[in-house]
């Protein structure tokens, strides 16, 4: 039987699920692919390290050589994270003619044409699979599944530890900061979750699906992006009165042939299908011309539903070989690119003011609204328990950005409002 000899870069989270799997289902792999699959070389950070699978130690290593110019090795797993070594390493095991898998969105984001042409230039295969979604086969969805359709949206819950914290806040009465501690040592935070929180990790991964549904050469830089820090325990407590859950969101929209990509806090209908994705679950609803609505649910991190993905990529690429098609299934963005501004996008909007509590106050707001022409969906008010104030929360109609942007800051003037809280878009039901 033919052996396939593979070479993992990092031995963390995902590399000790990749490891398992490899251990642990030899009959499977054998079934589905007729080839011997071993691991030859294992490169960590730590040699010293304690390790829940231990008796690869002697397969550790603390140079990379060892792995990327390895002649032995015939496929690198690169799960270690990370940008500019990686990037290098890399580039250099594609020159040693070697095929990668990768979970590393952060460098696919940034790097991934670069690294899909450098690919296919040496005939290799390159699959990243495990880089949105976990588990969840979006990456595949898109680009077998949905080829023959022309996508028009996309709506993705695409971070697992943001969507942990907020569905976690919005069901128990828990901190911010315990349930990102509790994220962390599930092993579903970064390394340094600031990217979690921040949005940027989702932001990267609508990079990565826009590239893949739109085949449109979008940057980091044309994602608005905007993280969770600043969504209060009170603005998940108005959402649900009002009868919305607030989620992590990346939209990715294109419309007469202009896209926009946003990430950030958004209010979604309780009977929306993604209001009900909680935990570190992920999903992405894809909305085709021709397929109509669809959605990919489920692990979006984590060890095993992560390695899943990983090793469901090493099968593709030994069946490759063994067809000798590697490098031919690369997929490179090939239309051009138009941003759509922002000031014309539309949404609904939620806002929470509060207002001083005397007779008359409400009405001012809501005449704010009438006079500048806005309707409103739903409004609630009620009194704070201190400082003669009243909590208002509204949902608004469907407006131009620029139209919003123009009433917040009429309404942030007037003088029976103290304060504009906060306020997220709204996303309806199609
Ligand atoms: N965790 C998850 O749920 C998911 C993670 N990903 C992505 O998968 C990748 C791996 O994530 P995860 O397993 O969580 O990360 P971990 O931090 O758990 O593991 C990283 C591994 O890489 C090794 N490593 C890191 N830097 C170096 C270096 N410079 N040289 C040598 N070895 C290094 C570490 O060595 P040592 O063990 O010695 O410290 C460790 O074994 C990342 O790109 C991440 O974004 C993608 C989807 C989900
Ligand atoms: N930190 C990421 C891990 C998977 O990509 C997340 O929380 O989703
Ligand atoms: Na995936």
């Amino acid at each position: 039987m033919k052996k396939i000899s593979v070479g993992l870069l990092g031995f963390g989270t995902v590399g000790t699920g990749v490891v398992h799997l490899l251990t642990n289902d030899q009959q499977r792999l054998v079934q589905q692919t007729g080839s011997q699959i071993q691991i030859s070389k294992i490169l960590v950070k730590d040699r010293e390290k304690s390790r829940k699978m231990d008796q690869y130690d002697h397969l550790l290593t603390l140079n990379p050589s060892d792995v990327i110019d390895n002649p032995e090795i015939d496929i690198i797993i690169e799960v270690m994270g990370g940008i500019d070594d990686t990037r290098k390493y890399i580039h250099r095991a594609l020159k040693n003619k070697k095929h990668v898998i990768t979970a590393n969105k952060d460098l696919m984001a940034l790097y991934g044409t670069e690294l899909l042409q450098a690919a296919a230039d040496e005939g290799c295969d390159l699959y990243y699979e495990a880089s949105v979604g976990g588990g969840i086969p979006i990456l595949r969805g898109l680009t077998d599944g949905l080829a023959a359709d022309r996508i028009k949206k996309l709506i993705g819950i695409v971070n697992g530890t943001t969507n942990y914290i907020l569905s976690k806040m919005s069901h128990q009465s828990v901190s911010y900061e315990k349930v990102l501690q509790e994220a962390q040592s599930l092993g579903f935070a970064e390394a340094d979750p600031t990217s979690d929180v921040e949005g940027l990790d989702a932001a990267r991964k609508m990079v990565i699906l826009s590239h893949l549904a739109y085949s449109i050469p979008v940057t980091l830089e044309d994602v608005k992006v905007e993280g969770i820090t600043r969504v209060a325990e009170e603005d998940i407590q108005y959402s649900k009165k009002l009868g919305y859950a607030i989620k992590l969101v990346g939209i990715a929209e294109v419309e007469d042939d202009e896209i926009d990509i946003r990430v950030g806090p958004t209010l979604l209908p309780f009977n929306h299908p993604l209001a009900s994705v909680d935990n570190e679950f992920n999903a992405i609803y894809v909305y085709g011309h021709s397929v109509g609505e669809t959605m990919f649910y489920g692990p979006g991190a984590g060890e095993l539903p992560t390695a899943i993905a990983v090793v469901s990529d090493l099968i593709t690429v030994v069946k490759n070989m063994a067809y000798g098609i590697n490098g031919k299934h690369i997929f490179l963005p090939l239309q051009e690119k138009k941003c759509k501004s922002s000031e014309t996008v539309e949404s609904q909007y939620f806002l929470r003011l509060h207002v001083k509590d005397q007779p008359g106050a409400l009405s001012k707001v809501t005449g704010l609204f009438n006079d500048q022409g806005m309707s409103l969906q739903k409004i609630i008010q009620e009194p704070l328990l201190s400082g003669n104030l009243a909590e208002v929360a509204i949902i608004t109609h469907t407006t131009e950005q620029q139209r919003f942007e123009q009433i917040y800051q009429l309404l942030k003037d007037l003088e029976d409002v103290i304060d504009v809280k906060s306020y997220y878009r709204v996303e309806g039901m199609k």
